[in-house]
């Protein structure tokens, strides 16, 4: 995969320095090989092909196959992740009972960069009629910083940082107005929710958004959720919401994610270069996403482009969600399971949200380098990084920062949150628990990286 952008924030505020610490001193014998981590398996998925290049028209189910028992059609195909096949992914998409739709600001526009308020009431229209099906809709929506630099006076789409917070703030009311009008003619009520990176990994903040969107979806209500830009800090911030879908898609345990963009599919290139073709299915994200060459935005008014769509789909396969992306003006048939855009089998059984942050979302500050006994237990699976495997530290980071794990070879294992600030560190490496309590005292008698904050990539 090519690309990055750089957009993603340290994970600085994300660990819980406090609760990093006090973890037990126990957990640091458990150098176990047992169980997994939620992510970074690569797992087959049958004879199939990484990625299904088409030219846009998929199988229709072969006569006398059995599309009438949905439900049990798909529960039988759920017990065997990994090898969904383009019609099982789409007949899932098309029962999920609840459902995350991320738009982005490119299909909320007009060319000019403004709110194309047309636009956001097709949508509206959309969803509201799943929410009428009977489905439970988190819409997480874009827009606000598109909605509020007209009204501010500004020709175009500013370009720093602090402007487009004081953007997004006038116009996160404005779109919500809208919203809240568009799905008023259907009878459906809409919530706002504005949430930050930090707060889909700070325990409590985590748990009472999840509490939040549940008693949303009891009430019927349509959970609108945008990044909280003007408290994102340059540092700590999605700046695109794709990522942030595919989190709220695991707090919520939604059964599908369906992104919305201002290109109808994924595509071999980027769709502007020439020979690039469209994928119609990709059975295994987490297998084709080196052959995809990726580019940023297409519109100028987006964010992530098809970098940070493809991470969030791959945070969904691996949440064990299936997802689908096309042009918001398919997001009617995406719902229903029609062959729209490109749809993502998952990979895996659900993941941890922590996890998956980690995983995808975090941005390393620096690196602690493990010895050869350290690195093998790391690469095994669920251990601890203890300073006596560590050889060196490099960079500046504090308690709770997102850290590389590498071998001596330069090689990176794994990605975790560090308990200790990088000041601290160079006293306690290569030193035994037992030494770094006598010669440090019990606060530093601590794995450097616990296993639970700690995911191979
Ligand atoms: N391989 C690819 N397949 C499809 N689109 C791509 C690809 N690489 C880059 N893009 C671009 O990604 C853009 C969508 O990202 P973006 O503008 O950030 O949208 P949004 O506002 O919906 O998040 C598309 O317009 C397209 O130009
Ligand atoms: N939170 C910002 C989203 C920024 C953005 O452009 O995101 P996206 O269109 O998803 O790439 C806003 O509402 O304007």
């Amino acid at each position: 995969m090519t690309g990055g952008d750089g957009l993603v924030g340290q994970a600085g505020q994300l660990g819980d320095e406090g609760r990093l610490r006090k973890e037990s001193a126990a957990d640091e014998s458990a150098e176990s090989a047992a169980g997994d981590s939620a992510v970074g398996v690569k797992s087959a998925v049958g004879a199939e092909s990484a990625a299904d290049v088409t030219d846009g028209s998929e199988t229709e189910p072969a006569a006398g196959e059995s599309v009438v028992d949905e439900s049990s059609a798909v529960v039988g195909v759920r017990s065997g992740i990994g090898t969904w096949t383009a019609q099982e992914t789409r007949r899932a998409i098309a029962a999920a009972q609840t459902i995350v739709v991320k738009v982005g600001s490119s299909s909320l526009t007009q060319p000019s960069g403004h709110l194309d308020v047309g636009k956001l009431e097709a949508l509206a229209g959309a969803l509201a009629n799943a929410r009428l099906a009977g489905a439970n809709v988190v819409l997480v929506s874009s827009g606000a910083i598109a909605a509020g630099f007209g009204p501010l006076g500004f020709a175009s789409r500013p370009t720093d940082v602090a402007t487009q917070q004081a953007c997004a703030s006038v116009g996160q009311g404005l779109l919500m107005a809208q919203y809240e009008t568009a799905f008023g003619r259907y009878g459906v009520r809409v919530g706002q929710l504005l949430i930050t990176a930090g707060d889909t990994m700070q325990p409590q903040q985590y748990r009472s958004a999840r509490r939040t969107m549940a008693t949303m979806l009891e009430l019927g209500v349509v959970p609108i959720v945008n990044e909280n830009d003007a408290l994102a800090s340059n540092e700590i911030r999605f700046g695109d919401n794709d990522r942030l879908s595919a989190l709220i898609a695991n707090m919520v345990c939604a059964d599908a994610l369906v992104l919305l963009t201002d290109v109808d599919a994924l595509y071999t290139a980027p769709p502007k270069e020439p020979g690039s073709r469209r994928i119609s299915f990709v059975p295994n994200v987490t297998a084709m996403i080196e052959e995809i060459r990726v580019g940023g935005t297409g519109s100028g008014v987006g964010t992530g482009g098809m970098v940070t769509k493809l991470e969030a789909a791959r945070m969904a396969a691996v949440s064990g969600i299936p997802a689908v992306m096309t042009c918001a003006s398919n997001a009617g048939p995406a719902l229903m399971g029609d062959s729209v855009g490109t749809a993502f089998a998952p990979v895996k059984q659900r993941g941890s949200a922590k996890r998956l942050w980690i995983k995808f979302a975090s941005h390393p500050q620096g690196t602690l380098v493990a010895d050869a006994g350290a690195a093998a237990a790391v690469r095994a699976g669920r251990a601890s990084l203890l300073a006596a495997g560590v050889l060196e530290t490099r960079g500046d980071f504090a308690a709770g920062d997102a850290v590389w794990i590498d071998d001596e070879a330069g090689n990176h294992l794994a990605r975790g949150l560090v308990a200790y600030d990088s000041e601290e560190v160079p006293d306690m490496l290569g030193r035994n628990t037992a030494q770094l309590r006598r010669l440090l005292g019990d606060e530093y008698a601590h794995p450097l990286v616990h296993r639970d904050n700690l995911v191979l990539v």
